[in-house]
């Protein structure tokens, strides 16, 4: 299973440190939506320039113009980007276009969609490299939110997937033993005193 970080700072200052910090421990550096609407995707241009080595991943969550907005990120440097399940199929197979003609992937990201697995496996017939079972910040601040939800969800789907909103370094073996790709943290990691150790620590729980 590959560890992302979910970089949302509001800065790119602040992302070029943390990626920094946390590189050495991480597979994949998400730019975070906030983080590409506050700086733009030069933001995204940056951070791969500084860690070539590094799958760079733009969470646009597009809902519409598929095609183009993919390949603004992908021509910027990304090599994932990521469309909102609840877009139209017309959004995501003409962003899976963009991603192809870049030789990079499309993630279709599952935040909101009310059936996740029936339209986990739409989107991956439609060829998204992966989906993301995902709980957005409000979504985990509702009362009744349940993480296993999510992990419920990826196994059932029986697809690519990745795990986000509130893994941490007690639900991170969940997320593995469901079988997920990629394990995406944010708050656990940018929130910590010290980011670098606590994405070390996420790290060797998972290895
Ligand atoms: O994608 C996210 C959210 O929509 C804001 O951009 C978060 O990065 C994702 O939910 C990560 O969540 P935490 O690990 O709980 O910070």
């Amino acid at each position: 299973m590959k560890l992302q970080v979910a970089m949302d700072v509001i800065t790119l200052d602040a992302a070029l440190t943390l990626a920094a910090q946390v590189a050495p421990h991480v597979d994949i550096i998400e730019l975070g939506t906030p983080l590409i609407k506050a700086e733009g995707l030069r933001a995204v241009t940056a951070i791969k320039k500084a860690h070539p080595d590094k799958l760079v991943f733009a969470d646009l969550k597009t809902m519409d113009a598929g095609e183009l907005e993919a390949d603004i990120a992908f021509t910027a440097g990304a090599d994932y980007v990521t469309v909102l399940g609840t877009a139209g199929d017309s959004t995501i197979i003409g962003a899976v276009k963009a991603a192809t003609a870049h030789g990079k992937g499309i993630v279709v990201d599952l935040i909101g969609v009310s059936d996740k697995v029936t339209r986990a496996r739409e989107v991956t017939a439609m060829g998204a490299v992966f989906v993301e079972m995902h709980a957005g910040l409000d979504e985990q601040a509702e009362p009744g939110f349940t993480f296993q939800t999510l992990l419920d969800d990826g196994e059932a789907s029986k697809v690519p997937f990745s795990v986000a909103g509130g893994v941490n370094l007690t639900s991170i073996k969940g997320v593995q033993r469901a079988g997920a790709t990629v394990a995406v943290a944010g708050g656990a990691i940018y929130g910590a005193a010290d980011p670098a150790a606590a994405a070390e620590e996420l790290r060797a729980a998972i290895i």
